[in-house]
C-alpha cells in the first residue's frame, strides 16, 4: 500500500480492495462514481493495465469523474450509449446496517443514482467514518435533495412541514449563492430527527413525492457490498445480506 496517512490511507485501502473484488477482467462498462474516495478507484484500475483498460467504457457521475477518467486516459462512455453497467463504484457520505447510504454530499447524486441503478453491481467504498448502524449517526448535515430552482422556496416550506425544520439551501463556499448542480439544479440540505433514519426508505419516497424535487441522496437497497477502510491498516466489507468481513492488514502485505 502506499505511504498515505489517515483517512486518505483508509479511502485507498477500500478503494483498491473493492477494485481488486469487483473490477475483474470480464467488466468492460465501468460506472465511476464522485467524491474525494474515487480517485483511489480510478487510479488502482489504471493499475490493471493499459491492454485491459481499452477493452473498457468509464461512465462519469459528474463533471469531476468525468475529469478524473479522462486525465488517467481511460476511455469516457455516455450513459445514452451503454445503459447497462458491469458495476458502478462510488463514495457515500454515510452508510447504516442494511448499506443504505445517504450521498449527495458533493451534490452529484443524480447522476450518480442513475448510474448505480444502471449497473449490475453498485458498491460502495468509503472510509471508517461513514461506517454506522443508522444514517444521521454521523452525517448530520442532512439528506440532501436536488431540486428545481423554480420550486426550492416552496419546497423549503414543505420539507419543514415533513419534519425537517432546519431544512437549507445549500449555499457555494467559493461562490455567491447557491450550489448549483451538474444539472443546473439547486441542493437543499433536510435533517431529520434520529428515529426517522430507522426507516430511511420512507424518508425517500416521501420526499419524492414532493413537487419540484429531482432526486434524493438516500440510496436505499441499491448496493450490493459496501468496502470501509479503517486506522489499524484494515479493511472491513458489509454485505446487503448483514454478512461481514474483514481482511486484516497482513493481508494486503502478503
Ligand atoms: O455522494 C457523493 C457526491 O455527491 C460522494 O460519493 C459522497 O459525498 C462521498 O464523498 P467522499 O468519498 O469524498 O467522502
Amino acid at each position: 500500500m502506499s505511504g498515505l496517512a489517515g483517512i486518505d490511507a483508509a479511502k485507498q485501502l477500500a478503494a483498491w480492495t473493492a477494485v481488486d473484488e469487483h473490477v475483474l477482467p470480464e467488466h468492460k462498462i465501468i460506472g465511476i462514481g464522485s467524491g474525494s474516495t474515487v480517485p483511489f478507484v480510478v487510479e488502482r484500475i489504471v493499475a490493471q493495465g493499459k491492454e485491459l483498460n481499452q477493452t473498457r467504457v468509464f461512465l462519469p457521475t459528474g463533471f469531476q469523474s468525468k475529469e478524473l477518467i479522462v486525465n488517467a486516459g481511460l476511455t469516457l462512455g455516455d450513459i445514452d450509449q451503454y445503459s447497462d453497467l458491469d458495476v458502478t463504484i462510488d463514495g457515500a457520505d454515510e452508510v447504516d446496517k442494511s448499506l443504505n447510504c445517504i450521498k449527495g454530499g458533493g451534490a452529484c447524486h443524480l447522476r450518480e443514482k442513475v448510474l448505480a441503478e444502471a449497473a449490475d453491481t453498485f458498491i460502495i467504498v468509503a472510509d471508517y467514518r461513514k461506517n454506522s448502524q443508522t444514517l444521521g449517526t454521523t452525517w448530520k448535515q442532512g439528506v440532501p435533495v436536488e431540486v428545481t430552482p423554480f420550486a426550492y422556496v416552496s419546497l423549503l416550506k414543505n420539507l419543514r412541514k415533513m419534519g425537517s425544520e432546519t431544512a437549507t439551501l445549500r449555499m457555494g463556499k467559493a461562490k455567491a449563492g447557491p450550489v448549483v448542480t451538474d444539472n443546473g439544479n439547486f441542493v437543499i440540505d433536510a435533517p431529520f430527527r434520529s428515529t426517522r433514519y430507522e426507516k430511511p426508505d420512507e424518508i425517500l419516497r416521501e420526499i419524492k413525492m414532493l413537487t419540484g424535487v429531482v432526486e434524493v441522496g438516500l440510496f436505499c437497497h441499491m448496493a450490493k457490498a459496501a468496502y470501509f477502510g479503517n486506522e489499524d491498516g484494515s479493511v472491513t466489507i458489509r454485505l446487503a445480506d448483514g454478512s461481514v468481513r474483514k481482511k486484516e492488514r497482513q493481508d494486503f502485505l502478503a
